[in-house]
């Protein structure tokens, strides 16, 4: 049995704490059997929704879907719950019985409350009490479990006679939080349900509406926060945001792997994750770029070139055209033009869908000519001389130059390809700046393109044409993947006999349509609008990127984290309102989280010593919740790749001894462009070549990974080798920082050239 330390200052003796596990185990118990009879009882009524089988009419159909929907999920929320699914209890003053806190609310059968859910206003003290303000607590018990058993509890007495330093400092539940900071780190990230601190509650719990910034250094939980936050949300303002759906805009795909266990522990999964270089559904954006480009790309100024260049393609010819049209001349006036443009304009619709408007316009005018050409005046004819008009060569390529269908991707091409076009529609760009934009057609689009295909999106509609061609092909795709299934449930299953041929079963799929959920149809919706958007390591984002994320929130809720001194590059930016752009004229509230719970102090303090030296000092000071000896090394090189292999191969043993065999992870910080270099050092010893790999080649389940500052980002490691920090720190002192932050326990630098100031 463990028993955590408490800080209950009598310190309780070895068999009252034995009573206390044996009586939170009856209890505990108690809540797991009714985990498993709601578990049967959604089970079986899920398999007797499916044994109801496919037949009957379609809205029967649908409403056993719909069930059979809803029971599976309820079963895969009990799923995911299992774990740590009783974390605490509060003993409160007047005789009341105690209150358990856990995952889920849950009664028994005889609807007595079981368990409170953690985002319920009554699970709150067990997050906000302390000794200086109880209110109706006088103990907070955190209940410690490995799979269904509990290993030890901690008691914090929270009455004045009891009153100790560490707990007025602000830190709840050490014994539970230190375990928690301590665990040897998986490759994925953990709630922190059972120890979210004060500090840390009151973002969470904060009200739903208008942009709440959340500000906090390396490893204050800013990204725990941001999905704890995200769950509560769920909770308190289900029917708000249930049919909306919440967004969540992270830094990279790895990083949304590494989170995407925290929100389903936590009872919820139907949330939007993805990246701004995914926002956009259909366009994939992952060619490296420069730090300038993108910085200019980024800038506001590019949504008034935009809409210029839309504007561009509707155009007035200079003088009077004609047009054949079955041998008769007519007259495209120019005046004409402009007046059919100005009720195009007025439409207030985007540039293709405003098009048909001008088109009709335009229509009327040359029918009339061609009516009185022709000497037709009967009005039943109409509608035949309209075809002739409309179908004539002539008369569509006039109109199409003066107010041109295209796509936003088709549009930004064009732009990047022909200085003279750029010239034209960017008068408020320098020279210099529309060179850095110059590129050839085909290119592989960055991420910085992405808010702009999204405004000129916007701006344009959907171009017919191009959708419907997208839509064929996609619909061949989904025909030729449902055919593919058909094939294997058939000779996977043995369901064919003859009877039934792969064709017939994928017609069956297709008939029934996929049942999606409200985060399934909103992601694969460009102009979908979401109740609530939270965006991680925000300080990245350029104001183009805020304006996209605007246009899919006008309701302008959203909780933005980040912290400045991490941003990437060598624009630092001094304030949250330099960075939010559009976004920072909403109503927005700021918020601080102060204490790294990740970085043991050393290191911390090195880090900030490194950003003062170099003349970034961060502007908002972080304290380390704890120090671990021995939690900074640096090692001196002549074959930098050569040592960092054999440093890594020394960590590896050292976590290995601390937590057994192959537990633990290991990160290779090393300059950008130099990972291959110490991945091939690495890979030359079997041992580590195996430790890269992983078991199925995914980098998270790797025990050791080499990345470089940017991609580390928001990510964490029990060891950090890092190297040759002064040429990560040449890149901006913002990834250096990033650097130096990830690791629980140690950092270890190994370098050939100068350390940076501050470190030396
Ligand atoms: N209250 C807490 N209890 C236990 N662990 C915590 C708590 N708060 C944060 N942590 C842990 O601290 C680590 C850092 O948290 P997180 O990644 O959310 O920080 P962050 O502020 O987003 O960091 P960064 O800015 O460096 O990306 C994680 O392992 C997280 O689980």
């Amino acid at each position: 049995m463990q028993q955590a330390p408490t800080p209950d200052p009598a310190g309780p003796a070895q068999d009252t704490v034995a009573a206390a596990v044996g009586e939170e185990q009856t209890y505990v118990d108690r809540v797991y059997t009714r985990l498993d009879e709601l578990r049967a009882s959604y089970g079986s009524r899920l398999a007797e929704v499916r044994r109801e089988g496919p037949s009957g009419s379609p809205q029967n159909r649908s409403e056993r879907d719909a069930f059979a929907a809803h029971y599976s999920d309820a079963v895969a929320r009990l799923d995911h719950v299992e774990n740590r699914l009783v974390f605490g209890r509060l003993d409160l003053r007047a005789g009341e019985e105690p209150r358990y806190v856990g995952r889920i609310g849950m009664s028994d059968a005889e609807h007595d409350q079981l368990l409170v859910d953690w985002r319920a206003p009554s699970a709150q003290p067990f997050y906000q009490a302390t000794a200086a303000h109880p209110g109706d607590v006088v103990r907070r018990r955190h209940l410690m479990t490995r799979a269904r058993t509990v290993v030890g509890v901690e008691d914090e007495l929270l009455d004045h006679a009891h009153l100790d330093a560490d707990v007025a400092d602000g830190l709840t539940g050490e014994g539970a939080l230190f375990a928690a900071m301590s665990a040897a780190r998986e490759g994925h990230m953990s709630d922190i349900v059972a120890t979210i601190q004060a500090e840390q509650d009151a973002v969470i719990r904060s009200p739903l509406d208008g942009v709440l910034v959340v500000q906090g250094g390396p490893g204050t939980g800013k990204t725990a926060v941001a999905l704890h936050r995200t769950a509560y949300l769920l909770y308190a303002h289900r029917q708000r945001l249930e049919r909306s759906g919440v967004l969540l805009v992270g830094p990279s795909r790895v990083f949304l792997r590494y989170i995407d266990q925290v929100l389903p522990s936590l009872g919820e999964s139907d949330v939007v994750a993805t990246t701004m270089a995914d926002l956009l559904p259909g366009t994939t954006a992952d060619a490296p770029e420069d730090e300038e480009v993108a910085a200019v790309k980024g800038r506001l100024v590019m949504a008034d070139v935009l809409a210029r260049a839309v504007r561009g393609l509707q155009r007035v010819p200079e003088q009077v055209q004609e047009l054949d049209v079955e041998g008769v001349r007519l007259r495209l006036d120019p005046a004409d033009v402009r007046t059919a443009m100005g009720r195009a304009r007025r439409s207030g619709l985007p540039h293709n869908q405003a098009r048909d408007t001008f088109a009709l316009a335009m229509l009327d005018v040359l029918v009339r000519q061609y009516a009185a050409a022709r000497g037709a005046d009967d009005p039943e004819e109409r509608p035949y001389l309209f075809e002739d008009v409309r179908s004539a060569r002539d008369v569509r390529v006039a109109i199409n130059l003066c107010w041109m269908p295209t796509t936003a991707h088709g549009l930004l091409e064009r732009l990047y390809d022909r200085p003279d076009l750029l010239a034209r529609h960017a008068p408020r760009l320098g020279a210099a700046d529309r060179a850095l934009l110059a590129r050839e057609r085909g290119s592989a689009w960055t991420v910085a393109d992405v808010p702009l295909l999204d405004e000129l999106a916007e701006l344009l509609g959907p171009h017919q044409q191009a959708e419907a061609s997208r839509a064929r092909s996609e619909a061949r795709q989904q025909a030729a993947e449902e055919l593919r299934y058909a094939q294997e449930a058939i000779s996977s299953q043995e369901l064919g006999m003859g009877m039934v041929s792969a064709e017939m079963l994928a017609e069956r799929f297709a008939a029934t349509g996929p049942r999606l959920t409200t985060a399934e149809r909103a992601s694969a919706e460009r102009s979908w609008t979401y109740g609530h958007i939270v965006v991680d390591e925000a300080q990245e984002l350029s104001p183009m990127a805020w304006r996209s994320l605007l246009r899919r929130c006008p309701s302008r809720s959203m909780t933005v984290v980040g912290d400045l001194a991490q941003r990437s590059g060598h624009r630092p930016a001094r304030s949250w309102a330099d960075v939010l752009g559009g976004a920072g004229s909403e109503h927005v509230r700021e918020s601080v989280l102060t204490i790294s719970y990740r970085t043991p102090a050393t290191v911390m303090d090195a880090a900030t010593a490194v950003m003062t030296a170099a003349g970034a000092a961060p502007a908002y000071p972080v304290r380390a919740a704890r120090d671990l000896p021995g939690s900074l090394v640096v090692t001196r090189a002549g074959d930098l790749a050569g040592t960092a292999a054999d440093v890594v191969r020394e960590e590896l043993a050292a976590l290995d001894r601390a937590d057994g065999p192959g537990r633990g992870r290991l990160a290779v910080l090393a300059p950008r462009g130099e990972e291959a270099l110490v991945v091939r050092a690495l890979a030359a010893d079997p041992a580590l070549a195996a430790a890269l790999r992983g078991p199925d080649g995914d980098p998270l389940d790797a025990r050791v990974v080499v990345v470089d500052a940017v991609a580390a980002k928001g990510l964490e490691f029990d060891v950090v080798v890092l190297v040759e920090p002064a040429r990560i720190g040449a890149g901006g002192h913002g990834d250096l920082y990033v650097a130096m932050t990830r690791p629980t326990r140690r950092l270890h630098v190994v370098h050939a050239g100068d350390l940076p100031a501050g470190l030396r």
